[in-house]
Formats: structure tokens, C-alpha cells, sequence
């Protein structure tokens, strides 16, 4: 992965353990909510992952691309691949059980992903240092030991929930986390 000093984690940050009431592993992670463009069921264009953590620790998802994911004819937009590294890490993030929003995503493009295709994604943390966590994720062709597509780095940055009273709709948020009281 080519990446930047701004997503690699500083020395000594270390992946903390999952915390008490995280994921066991094996668990299936369902949707954060219903209309999230990454895993939401009740958008009609979005991505769909679907995901689960064989370890508590990372995450592994797969996506199938579809027709309203293309760029170039019968290609997947970058941008929709790029969403799908966001998303995943996003799930890998929020095994902390803390509030974190991506604050920076860098993505290299190694093949082309063909319409119809399902990519198998997996996410995990490098590290956390303060509010900053260091995440990285993969996507394979085919299946999981299939070559890479698309891999990415991210920082993320924990915030409050005010983070997401004060520009979002914490309501909505509420409504979706009544038993689980984590990361929107
Ligand atoms: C299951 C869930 C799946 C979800 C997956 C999808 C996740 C998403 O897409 S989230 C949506 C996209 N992201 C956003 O909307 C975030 C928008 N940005 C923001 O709200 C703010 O810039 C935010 C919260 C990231 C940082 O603001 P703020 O809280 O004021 O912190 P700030 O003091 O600026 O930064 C904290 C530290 O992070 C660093 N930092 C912040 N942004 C960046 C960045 N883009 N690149 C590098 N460093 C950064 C700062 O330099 C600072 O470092 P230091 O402490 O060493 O000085």
C-alpha cells in the first residue's frame, strides 16, 4: 500500500482489544443504518455490504457491483470502490465501540472490477494514538485469497456525538442504536 505519513500510525500506537460487549467473533455486524449508502438495506443504489468479524478484531465484507455502481461502461466507478474501503474500515472502527468519522482516505487502484463482480473486502486498525485511528483494507476478486483490486489507508478521528447532533440528525441515530450505543 502507498501511503502517507498522515495515515500510517505513529511508533507505539497499538490496536487496542475489542472491548467489553464488542462483536464475539464470527458475529454477523448488520447495517448502521438503514439508509447508509455503504450498508444501509433501504437504499435502493447503494452498496449492500453485508459483514461479519472473524476475530472481533477485523472486519470482512463482500459487494457485488452492480449497474448503478459503474464508471466507465461495465466498470466500477472509483469513487463507489473508494465508498466501499470507507464503509468497511468504518465497521472495522466501530468494533471500539467509539464515535469515529473518516478524516482522511487514500486508495490505490490496481485492476479494473468488472460490473457483476463480488469483491471481498476485509478491514482492520493498524493502531490508535489519541482520537486518531490508523486503518487499512483490501478488496479481492473473486474471493478472498483472489488478487487485489483496491486497497486503502485511512485516518479516522473519534468525535463526540455531538459531532452528529450538531450537523446530522441524532434522532434518527437514536432510532437505529437503541441496542447498541455506539458509533452512528
Ligand atoms: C459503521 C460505520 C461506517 C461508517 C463509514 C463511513 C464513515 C464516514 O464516511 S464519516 C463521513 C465523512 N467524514 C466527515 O464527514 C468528517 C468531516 N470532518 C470533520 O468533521 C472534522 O474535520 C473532524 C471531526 C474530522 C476533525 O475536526 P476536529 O474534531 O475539530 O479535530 P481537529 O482538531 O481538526 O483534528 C484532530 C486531529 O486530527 C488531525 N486531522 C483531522 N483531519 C485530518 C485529515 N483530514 N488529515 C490528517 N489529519 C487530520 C488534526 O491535524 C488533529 O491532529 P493533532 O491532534 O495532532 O493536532
Amino acid at each position: 500500500m502507498t501511503r502517507s505519513s498522515l495515515t500510517t500510525p505513529p511508533p507505539g500506537a497499538a490496536a487496542p482489544a475489542p472491548p467489553p460487549g464488542a462483536p464475539l467473533p464470527g458475529a454477523a455486524l448488520g447495517s448502521h443504518y438503514g439508509h447508509c449508502f455503504g450498508c444501509g438495506t433501504e437504499h435502493p443504489t447503494g452498496l449492500h455490504l453485508t459483514a461479519r468479524t472473524p476475530d472481533g478484531a477485523t472486519v470482512e465484507a463482500e459487494f457485488t457491483v452492480g449497474e448503478a455502481h459503474q464508471g466507465a461502461p461495465k466498470l466500477a466507478h472509483g469513487g463507489v470502490l473508494a465508498a466501499a474501503m470507507d464503509e468497511v474500515i468504518g465497521m472495522s472502527v466501530y468494533l471500539f465501540h467509539k464515535p469515529y468519522v473518516t478524516g482522511r482516505l487514500e486508495t490505490d487502484y490496481l485492476l479494473p472490477v468488472p460490473v457483476g463482480t463480488t469483491l471481498h473486502l476485509r478491514a482492520w486498525c493498524n493502531g490508535i494514538s489519541g482520537r486518531k485511528a490508523y486503518l487499512e483494507a483490501e478488496g479481492r476478486i473473486g474471493a478472498p485469497d483472489g488478487p487485489v483490486a483496491v486497497r486503502a489507508a485511512a485516518l479516522f478521528i473519534e468525535v463526540s456525538m455531538e459531532h452528529f447532533a450538531e450537523h446530522g440528525d441524532l434522532a434518527a441515530i437514536a432510532a437505529e442504536h437503541q441496542d447498541f450505543e455506539v458509533n452512528p
